[in-house]
């Protein structure tokens, strides 16, 4: 399971394990990394122009070690020193090797540019003049690669307060850092490399984890030889209203794609006959009265997608919250719920499933707050609603009281259209109906979810139908690689 770690808890696991060896030697360890991956990109060394954009702190460090190792090689070295003052001895290295010093137009001739401005030691928005050269390496032809963590994107959390650099590749050292991982962070990674520089041991509980297609196929369930569809997990779902019929459809589509054993429909007439047209193998409610008294035995609810905020809807709600199995909560019931908190006070789970738009109702919060600061505001939900989260978006995260948020890292910009979050709370209704708890119905499903969007894509428009359609492909693919020698 890929892990991630705060600045904080890298810079002490780098104390400890500094103690034990010769000065020196965790730079040096770093640099060889980095120079190999710039080697690596570059082809042939010999002859080729590399920039270094060096700040004051150990991080240009590394990118001068590094930027020695290939002078030695042959390429044309130099360094825009940034800063006040300069790591001496990296500097001392870079000179000794035939590196050379000079401004930021050498930008525009470098082959590959070397993002050593700051890392981990890096407070709020970059500074001049490094703000400016982060934007002329974006802007400049070659390849950029980022020392540790792109200049600008906060290590700990992702959030980028300014300018920052937008890598090609990133090589971080030690251990993946949390920012990372979380958008608007992670789109400024490119390629993520890790350099083992023996931190492992000295490693705390990490901050967020990322699952595997090898663990998300270990927690799913598969159907035994004595498995019948009750056993398998029976999902109701309570979506849908005369205005809003799709949504309903659409989430019924994907518990049934994701594997539930027997997909129970409650809603009004008009959603009614659209579920009963697509999906005859949904067991279908027409409900005159906002009740699920008439619906037999679920093993879970999905409550909410085109559900309506009106009396009809609250009171529905207010069954379905009353019932004494896991309710999955998303769209319009996530507004009942802001609007009347006392909705959530049971005893039996919930997941919620919120957009930014929808969390900042639940919390009170700015939305563009929760976009840029979406890790800071999961873990606040799930404390403050005793609820698991999963916040959907760019990175979709998903946060629970007293364990590492999951940051799922599957997904793609495609899924960003109608309809999608209406299958993806079926998808994963589906898993809490399969026995699966909040966290991890909520981790796998979107991480299902995410990729059946990138099949379903394949680099093109997709509809939320298509992403349904797609969840067994993503199944059998998690399969595949769970069978390859890892
Ligand atoms: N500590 C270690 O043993 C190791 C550290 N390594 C490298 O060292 C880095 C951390 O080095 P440092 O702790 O020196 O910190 P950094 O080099 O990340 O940055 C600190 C420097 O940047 C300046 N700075 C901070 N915020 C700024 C801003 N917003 N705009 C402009 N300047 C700003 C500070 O004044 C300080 O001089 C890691 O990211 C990694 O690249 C690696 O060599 C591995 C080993
Ligand atoms: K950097």
């Amino acid at each position: 399971m890929p892990t991630a770690y705060t600045a904080d808890q890298i810079r002490t696991a780098e104390r400890a394990l500094m103690a034990r060896l010769p000065d020196g030697t965790l730079m040096d360890r770093a640099a060889a990394g980095l120079a190999a991956v710039c080697a690596g990109l570059l082809g042939k060394v010999y002859g080729t122009r590399v920039l270094l954009l060096i700040g004051s702190g150990d991080n240009g460090g590394d990118a001068l070690y590094a930027g020695a190792r290939l002078a030695g090689r042959g390429a044309r070295v130099e360094a825009v020193l940034a800063g006040a003052k300069t790591h001496e001895a990296g500097l001392e290295a870079f000179r000794r090797a035939g590196g050379t010093i000079a401004g930021p137009d050498a930008l525009d001739q470098a082959d590959l540019i070397v993002d050593g401005l700051v890392g981990i030691g890096a407070t709020g928005a970059l500074r001049e003049p490094y703000a400016r050269l982060a934007e002329a390496a974006n802007a400049a032809p070659g390849l950029v690669v980022a020392v540790d963590v792109p200049s600008g994107v906060d290590a700990s959390t992702g959030q980028v307060a300014g300018a920052a650099v937008a890598a090609q590749v990133t090589v971080t050292m030690g251990a993946r850092k949390t920012g990372l991982l979380v958008d608007p962070g992670a789109s400024h990674v490119g390629e993520l490399e890790l350099i083992d520089i023996g931190l492992g041991p000295y490693l705390p509980d990490p901050d967020v984890v990322s699952l595997s297609h090898h663990d998300v196929y270990g927690l799913l369930k598969r159907p035994m030889g004595e498995s019948d569809k009750y056993r398998r997990g029976v999902l109701g779902v309570a979506a849908g209203s005369d205005r809003y019929t799709g949504a309903a459809v659409l989430a019924v589509g994907g518990a049934l794609r994701a594997g539930a054993g027997m997909v129970r429909y409650v809603g009004p007439g008009e959603p009614v006959t659209q579920v009963r047209a697509r999906w005859p193998e949904a067991v279908i409610t027409e409900l005159s009265e906002p009740s699920i008294d008439e619906v037999g035995r679920v093993q879970a609810w999905v409550l909410g997608p085109g559900l309506g905020t009106g009396d009809w809807a609250h009171e529905l709600a207010a069954r379905v919250l009353a019932s004494d199995v896991p309710v999955l909560i998303d769209a319009d019931a996530l507004t009942l719920v802001a609007g009347d908190r006392a909705l959530l006070r049971r005893t039996a789970p919930v997941l919620i499933t919120p957009h930014a738009g929808e969390l900042s109702r639940l919390l009170g919060a700015d939305r563009a707050a929760i976009e840029a600061g979406r890790l800071e505001h999961a873990r606040r939900a799930a404390a403050e609603l005793g609820v698991t989260v999963l916040l959907k978006g760019s990175t979709t995260v998903v946060a629970t009281r007293d364990l590492p948020v999951r940051v799922n890292g599957t997904g793609t910009a495609w899924l960003a259209t109608g309809g999608t979050g209406d299958v993806l709370s079926g998808v994963a209704g589906a898993l809490l109906a399969q026995g699966l708890d909040c966290f991890d119905a909520g981790s796998c499903g979107a991480y299902l979810h995410g990729l059946a969007g990138r099949i379903a894509a394949d680099d093109a428009p997709l509809t939320a139908a298509d992403v349904a359609e797609a969840v067994p492909a993503a199944i059998r693919m998690l399969r595949g690689a769970s069978r390859s020698p890892r």
